[in-house]
This record gives structure tokens, sequence and C-alpha cells, in this order.
């Protein structure tokens, strides 16, 4: 990634992670960024892809397409999560080796890891205890995509890695009711019941659980050092090291948003994993901090929501 001229490919521009990637790398001065969209490029499309990486021939690929969403979306839709991840991650990896790409980043997640694994969980937890059941199938598509760039470059000397970000929240996200992620649902929830001048919001299962957020441009910058500076077989953990539970998720966005109501809890909704902090001191020993508070990337986050969201749907 010297080579500031280089074509770099961004697969899933459009969405939270790629789209702050792209925020990044233009901002660094990356100056010939190869997007595009599920329209013009179905990455489940075996054929479609190779084509693609025979024509425009990336030098450097960052993986950030895949099928996404929260407990609810994890857990309604199995098939979905596990083959178009598997579809997508082999597409783009196998072609982006045949095709002569010298640096591929593929994107994973902290639900690869057992439901009681040690806290923080080190990238060693890895394989060592069965899975969380509401998202199994998306982590085990996420587990192959780890084991195939491991695999590639053991083979083949080809230089793929891997990171694995916490739960993310920015720019771009999905702010969908029901299969979005808790961070965006709760923001417009509590924002359109603000407008709508109601009593009470419900939130999800228990609020017991705690969950680990990162500002996406952190992510971005992450991503971007990792590709500048890391070249190993071992996936690296990408955290903040803020944990909150989901009730205090709530009281914050509640404020962040100025929702003066009460908080109610829906508890047959799943809870999921009880507990995922990451231990990224391997990343921190590489030299990178990330930058953004949950408090002030909350406050970004919501009048990114209201310009761009809400303005929209005017
Ligand atoms: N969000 C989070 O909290 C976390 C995300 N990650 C990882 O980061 C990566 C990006 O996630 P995120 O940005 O949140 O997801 P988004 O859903 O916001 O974006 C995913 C992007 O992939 C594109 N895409 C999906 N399917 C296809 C396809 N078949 N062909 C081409 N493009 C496709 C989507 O396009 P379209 O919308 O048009 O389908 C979209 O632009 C994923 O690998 C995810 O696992 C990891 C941990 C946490
Ligand atoms: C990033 C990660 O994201 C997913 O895992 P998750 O962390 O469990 O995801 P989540 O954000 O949807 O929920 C977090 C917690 O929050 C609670 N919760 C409350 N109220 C709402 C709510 O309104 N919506 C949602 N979605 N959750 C809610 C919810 O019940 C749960 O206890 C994986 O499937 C997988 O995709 C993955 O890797």
């Amino acid at each position: 990634m010297s080579d500031k001229s280089a074509t770099i490919f961004v697969a899933g521009h459009r969405g939270l992670v790629g789209s702050a990637i792209v925020r990044k790398l233009q901002q660094l001065g990356y100056t010939n960024l190869l997007l595009r969209t599920h329209a013009e490029l179905d990455l489940t499309r075996q054929s479609d892809v190779e084509s693609f990486f025979a024509q425009e021939k990336p030098v450097h690929v960052i993986l950030a397409a895949a099928k996404v969403g929260g407990i609810h979306a994890n857990n309604t839709y199995p098939a979905d999560f596990i083959a178009v991840n598997l579809q997508i991650q082999t597409n783009v990896i196998h072609s982006a080796y045949l095709h002569g790409v010298k640096k591929l980043l593929f994107l994973g997640s902290s639900c690869i890891y057992p439901k009681f694994a040690p806290q923080p969980i080190p990238e060693s937890a890895l394989l060592t205890g069965p899975l969380e059941p509401t998202n199994e199938w998306y982590a085990i598509a996420k587990i192959a995509g780890i084991k195939t760039c491991q695999a590639y470059r053991i083979q083949h000397q080809w230089d793929a890695i891997s990171g694995m970000p916490t739960n993310l929240y920015g720019p771009n996200d999905n702010f969908h009711p029901q299969n979005s992620h808790v961070l965006p649902a709760l923001m417009r929830r509590f924002h359109e019941a603000k407008v709508s001048g109601a009593e009470e919001v419900v939130v999800w299962g228990s609020g017991s659980p705690l969950r680990e957020f990162l500002h996406v441009d952190d992510l971005a910058d992450a991503c971007v050092f990792l590709l500048e500076r890391y070249s190993g077989l071992e996936h690296v953990n990408i955290g903040s090291g803020q944990e909150v539970t989901i009730k205090e998720l709530a009281e914050l966005v509640k404020e962040v948003v100025g929702f003066e109501g009460k908080l109610g809890w829906d508890s047959t909704k799943p809870d999921g994993t009880p507990r995922k902090l990451m231990d990224s001191s391997k990343l921190a020993a590489l030299g990178w901090t990330p930058k953004v508070s949950l408090r002030d990337g909350l406050r970004q986050t919501y009048e990114w929501y209201l310009e761009n969201v809400c303005a929209a749907n005017k």
C-alpha cells in the first residue's frame, strides 16, 4: 500500500464499513479506488467476479461486502447469512489470488468466538468452544473466511490478512427497525418516539448483555493501518475497549436523541451473547489506538441520521 496511485478495490463501498474506508483512503491521498455497486457487480456470481478481476486487475482488495444484520436478521435468515457470505468471500478471495492482487483484507466479526469465551477475548480463543446460536451461521461463514485467507497464505505465500471488528456504528449504518444492529435500531426508535410524542420506547431482551462499540471511522483507520503494516497468518482483533450494557447504551442513546419518556423491555426477544469484549492488545502493540469516544460518536451519528436519513424521508 505504499503506492498511493495503485488500484484498490473496496467491495461494499456503499455500506457502513466500505463507505468509511473510502473516506479514509481519500483523506490519505489514495487516488485510484475501484468501486462497484451491488447492482453493477453481484459478488455471489462467480463468473462475473472472475471477469471483473481479469479486466480491472486491482492491486489491493478490501472485502467489506457481506450479508450483514443484527440479532433478529441473523436468527431469521440463517441460510442467507451462511450461503451469501461463503459465496461472496470465496469468489472474491479466489479471483483476487488468480488475478495477481498483492494484498487482500478480509473482515470478520467478534461473533466468530465461542459464546462463553474468556473476556477480554484473545485471537487464540477461535474454535475453542460452541458458538452463540443466534448468529452461528454467519459466524461459521466468517470463520471459513479467516481459514480461506490462511490457506492461501500457506499454500501460495499470498498476502491475505483478516481483521475482526467488534460491534460498529456510524454514518451509512442500516437503520431498519427489525434487521439492523442495536445502536441504529435504538437511535431510530428513540427519534421516532420523540417526534411522535410517545411515552415509552421498548428495547429488546433483558438489557444485561454487554457490548463493545467502535466508531466506523476508527475501524476504517485500523483497516488501512493493517494493510500498510501487517502481514501475518493470524487474524487481528479490532476493538475500542469501550464496553456498556444494553441498558446503559439505551440510556445514552435516549439522552443524545433527547427522548424524555420511559424505557420498556421486551423479554421475548433474545439477548444473544452475554458479553464479547475483545482483547485488542495485538493491534495496540502494532501501534494502533482508537480515537472516538462512544458519547461523541453517538452525537456525530445522530447528526448524520438527522441530516441524511430524516431529511431524505421528508
Ligand atoms: N456492522 C457491524 O457492526 C459489523 C460489521 N462487520 C463486518 O464488516 C463488513 C461490512 O459490514 P457493514 O458495512 O456493516 O455492512 P453493510 O450492510 O452496511 O454493507 C455491506 C455492503 O455489501 C454490499 N453487498 C452485499 N451483498 C452483496 C453482493 N452479493 N454483491 C455485491 N455487494 C454486496 C452491500 O450492498 P447492498 O446494500 O446494495 O446489498 C453493502 O454495500 C462485513 O464483512 C461485516 O461482517 C464486522 C463486525 C461488526
Ligand atoms: C456485530 C454482531 O451483531 C450481531 O450480534 P449482536 O451483538 O447480538 O447484535 P445486535 O446489535 O443485534 O444486538 C445486541 C444486543 O442488543 C439487544 N437489543 C435491544 N434492542 C434491540 C433492537 O432494537 N435491535 C437489535 N438488533 N438489538 C437490540 C439485543 O437483544 C442484543 O442483546 C450478530 O448477529 C452479528 O451480526 C455480529 O457479528
